[in-house]
């Protein structure tokens, strides 16, 4: 069977993110700052400028109970559930399917005054690694979601304004097996979440707007969708 033209590109891609993510935040050498903190999550960036527009890189740590990776990335990945944690969504739609593990979404962003509406074309991988800490461990989960082109959504539509982005969410599952060899529980679970971003927002908009979207986005977006899927998760069998 012919292999997609984007497969190599989503191998390489997830390699170099997965390990970029697994870099704790003082091994990147200095420059992340703490903008957010809300319980166990912790949100940083380092302030950065491409001709002139911020593109901040932000990565966000944060620890949840009684869920594990498998469960946060399916919810992550799977587009029946989107519409439910991420409220800036005007649109969204599944432009292709390259396979079980791999589709191409469009998404429509509302506006968010002063500046022009953002839409977003990208490639969306999930994928489970070995945990080479703990080799009969839980798996390693990670979503992957890159900006890609597509033929059906040119990126001069006039109207909005196309925005360019790479994410990681990479998750590791911790489990606490009870003492008196009862079975693991969700009591007995938690689930380790670094979530990596780089948002090119296209065409222009004013550094200390982008950086208030960003402050005010990102933490309600991480706290959202990790309460939405412990909501999901809570009476269904553990996903593994
Ligand atoms: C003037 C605002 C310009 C930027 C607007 C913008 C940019 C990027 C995105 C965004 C953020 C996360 C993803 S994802 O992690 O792949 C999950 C799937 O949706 C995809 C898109 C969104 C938004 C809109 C505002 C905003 C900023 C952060 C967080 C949430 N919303």
């Amino acid at each position: 069977m012919v292999q997609h033209h984007l497969t190599a590109e989503v191998d390489a891609v997830v390699k170099q993110q997965v390990a970029m993510a697994r870099l704790g935040v003082g091994e990147c050498g200095t420059g992340w700052q703490l903008f957010a903190e809300d319980g166990e999550m912790r949100m940083y960036r380092r302030e950065q400028e491409v001709d002139g527009m911020v593109v901040d890189p932000l990565k966000a740590v944060h620890t949840v109970k009684g869920i594990t990776g498998h469960e946060v990335c399916h919810y992550f990945f799977s587009p029946q559930y989107r519409y439910d944690w991420e409220t800036t969504l005007e649109h969204m739609n599944v432009v292709e399917t390259i396979s079980e593990d791999t589709l191409v979404f469009y998404q429509l962003h509302k506006r968010i005054w002063p500046a022009s509406q953002r839409d977003v074309v990208f490639w969306s991988h999930i994928r489970h690694l070995p945990n080479d800490q703990d080799r009969d461990g839980p798996h390693i989960w990670t979503v992957v979601n890159q900006s890609t082109e597509h033929p059906e959504y040119p990126g001069c539509s006039g109207k909005t304004v196309r925005i360019y982005l790479t994410v990681c969410l990479l998750c590791q599952t911790i489990v606490n097996p009870p003492k008196d060899g009862a079975p693991i529980s969700r009591n007995d679970i938690s689930c380790k979440i670094t979530y990596c971003s780089v948002v090119n927002p296209g065409g222009w908009a004013p550094a200390s707007v982008l950086r208030a979207v960003y402050k005010r986005e990102y933490p309600k977006f991480l706290k959202r969708f990790t309460a939405y899927v412990i909501n999901q998760s809570k009476n269904k069998p553990i996903m593994f």
